[in-house]
């Protein structure tokens, strides 16, 4: 056979490949943590909006939920502020508040205009919109951390309603509470919250890490199967820290609450979200149930 026709035979390939997940996933939700570490530079953005468009068009249901945490504290400290966090969860006051959702809506319509880009439809909304995102004040060990918002309510039913008219959701972590108060959501509580409430399939944070590291400074302790259990006593003993405790503390919860998979993917990789889903390559880090068959078959 001729070289050139090679060249397409494998890419062929590559598209059966994909097939069987193309149909595990087919009309299933899946909610993609767009980390604000990982928007490195607007190529890298752009592979991970196309990733996420091409998972739309071959008919599954994704919901993308987006920070811009280090964009925020670039403008804070514009402003002549400190950037201050408690357990990973950003000191909010007043101030950091307006620059938070004025930084976090701008980041909104940048991916709504590169999925639009790309022929797909997209709705960006914060969780103010239709009060999608209720709130309370949520408070880091009892130390009162201003206005960050705990998720009390998710209106799941207008994410239904844009799923079922085709368009794509993106989400910004900003909520209400009942005094109709604005409040800053980590957008890890924010991307839990969404996948729980609308039953998705995966939830995938992407960061800019490789996954959980259980020394972060050694390469060769990146963890790639971690099971509830030992993620809490990897908590508890210390071993995580900064943004990745409230990213570990959500994978948990969201495997416990009936999100069948949850992992943590280097959203620095070119297409890493198409490399966990359509191969067996295992990038990252997968949280499991304890009892979870894939630990001990080592799918
Ligand atoms: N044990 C650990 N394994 C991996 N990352 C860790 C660990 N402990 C702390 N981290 C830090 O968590 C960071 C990811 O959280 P964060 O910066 O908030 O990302 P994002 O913006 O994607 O939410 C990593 O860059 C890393 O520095
Ligand atoms: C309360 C709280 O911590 N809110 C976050 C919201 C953005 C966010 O979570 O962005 P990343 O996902 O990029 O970290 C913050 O202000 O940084």
């Amino acid at each position: 056979m001729e070289k050139s026709m090679q060249k397409y035979l494998d890419k062929a390939e590559v598209l059966i490949e994909a097939l069987p997940y193309i149909q595990r996933f087919n009309r299933k939700i899946i909610v993609v943590k767009y980390g604000g570490s990982a928007m490195v530079d607007e190529t890298l953005k752009e592979r991970v909006i196309q990733d996420v468009t091409l998972l739309k068009l071959v008919g599954f249901k994704p919901i993308i939920v987006h920070g811009g945490g280090k964009e925020i504290s670039k403008w804070v400290g514009k402003v002549g502020m400190e950037p201050e966090f408690v357990n990973g969860l950003r000191v909010t006051d007043e101030a950091t508040m307006e620059l938070a959702e004025m930084v976090l809506g701008k980041v909104n319509k940048s991916l709504v205009q590169l999925v639009e880009s790309l022929g797909v439809r997209a709705i960006g909304i914060s969780g103010k919109d239709g009060k999608l995102l209720s709130v309370e004040k949520k408070y880091a060990d009892g130390e009162d951390i201003g206005f960050v918002g705990e998720i009390t309510h998710v209106n799941a039913d207008i994410l239904y309603d844009l799923l079922e008219k085709d368009f794509l959701p993106i989400v910004c972590p900003i909520g209400l509470d009942d005094a109709y108060q604005t409040y800053n959501i980590n957008a890890d509580d924010a991307a839990c919250a969404i996948a729980r409430a609308m039953k998705a399939e995966k939830l995938a944070f992407l960061t800019d890490i490789e996954g959980v590291y259980k020394d972060p400074d050694d390469p060769d302790t990146l963890i790639s199967e971690l099971p509830v259990t030992e993620a809490e006593a990897l908590m508890n003993q210390g071993y995580i820290g900064g943004g990745m405790l409230p990213k570990l503390q959500n994978c948990i919860d969201a495997i416990e609450n009936g999100v069948s998979r949850v992992h943590i993917l280097d959203g620095r990789i070119p297409h890493c979200l198409l490399l966990e889903i359509f191969t067996n390559k295992g990038i990252g880090t997968a949280i499991l149930n304890d009892t979870d068959e894939r630990y001990y078959q080592g799918e």
